[in-house]
């Protein structure tokens, strides 16, 4: 990677059209757009590659104009959803993209874990925040999370999703929706196989996944958490472990 300028994207892959697998806009046709670089760095983390940075080599620092042209290149130059993913997108300068996208109709999302605020997510269309549960090893500063709620000013439409892997988990997605009533909370069980750094594929174990899926669901309902939506990754189903779908 050649050292990147304020204005220039770290670019860890650009895929797709692929269906958006996870949360509020499960199975809509999106692009995405994986940075490179992450303030966090989550025991379970299924994206190391644009994460670790022992990767820096395979990630480019590119110009929005390079960026868009790669965007609208894959879409064929028809507007859709574009999903900006991480490592945390939130680092990269993404205020240009947004705004030449916007010009020609397509839409924005961003999946963030609300670690760092910046004031173009009050252009995104999609808010997702993801702060990240115990069985992660990272600790949640919410500080840094409301900064986020404020620098969005209420524009897109922002959810909550959160990774829940046992007890300790769910219990922190309950204290998290109890802090914000007004967000729509997502549930998704998490990956226990997620890929090594280097891998391309690798096994994945679906069997538990769709068990601890299944408890999950057992658990919303014992609860009667009514308000929570309980999604599985529908990427890791259809292609399990795959990078670049
Ligand atoms: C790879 S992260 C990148 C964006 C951002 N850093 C974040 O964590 O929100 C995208 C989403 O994948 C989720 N994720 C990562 N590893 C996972 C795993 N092993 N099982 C389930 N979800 C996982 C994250 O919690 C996040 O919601
Ligand atoms: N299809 C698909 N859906 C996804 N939703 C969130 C993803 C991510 O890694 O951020 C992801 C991904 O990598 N692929
Ligand atoms: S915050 Fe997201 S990208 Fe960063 S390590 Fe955690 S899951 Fe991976
Ligand atoms: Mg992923």
């Amino acid at each position: 990677m050649t050292g990147a300028r304020p204005t220039e994207i770290r670019v860890s892959e650009i895929f797709g059209p692929t269906i958006q697998g996870e949360g509020v806009l499960i199975g809509l046709p999106t692009v995405f757009v994986r940075t490179g670089g992450c303030d966090y760095r989550c025991s379970w983390c299924d994206s190391l590659h644009a994460v670790e940075s022992r990767f820096r080599d395979e990630w480019r620092a590119m110009s929005t104009e390079e960026v868009w042209r790669e965007v609208t290149r894959l879409s064929g130059g028809k507007p859709l959803m574009v999903s900006l993913s991480g490592g945390n997108p939130a680092i990269q300068p993404f205020g240009e993209l947004i705004g030449c996208g916007h010009g020609q109709g397509y839409r924005f999302a961003l999946e963030t874990q609300g670690s760092v605020a910046r004031d173009w997510f009050a252009d995104l269309d999609v808010l997702v925040l993801s702060p990240k549960p115990p069985s992660s090893g990272m600790e949640t500063d919410w500080e840094a999370f409301d900064a986020c709620l404020r620098a969005s000013e209420g524009k897109p439409q922002t959810v909550l999703k959160i990774v829940v892997f046992d007890e300790a988990d769910y219990d922190y997605a309950r204290s998290a929706a109890a802090r914000y009533r007004h967000l729509p909370v997502y549930l998704q069980p998490g990956n226990h196989t997620p890929p090594p750094a280097d891998a391309h594929d690798a096994p994945i174990d679906i069997d538990r996944i769709m068990a601890r899926m299944r408890w999950l669901v057992d658990r919303v309902a014992e609860d009667r958490w009514f308000e929570a939506r309980v999604l599985p990754q529908l990427h890791v189903l259809i292609w399990g472990n795959r990078r670049g779908v």
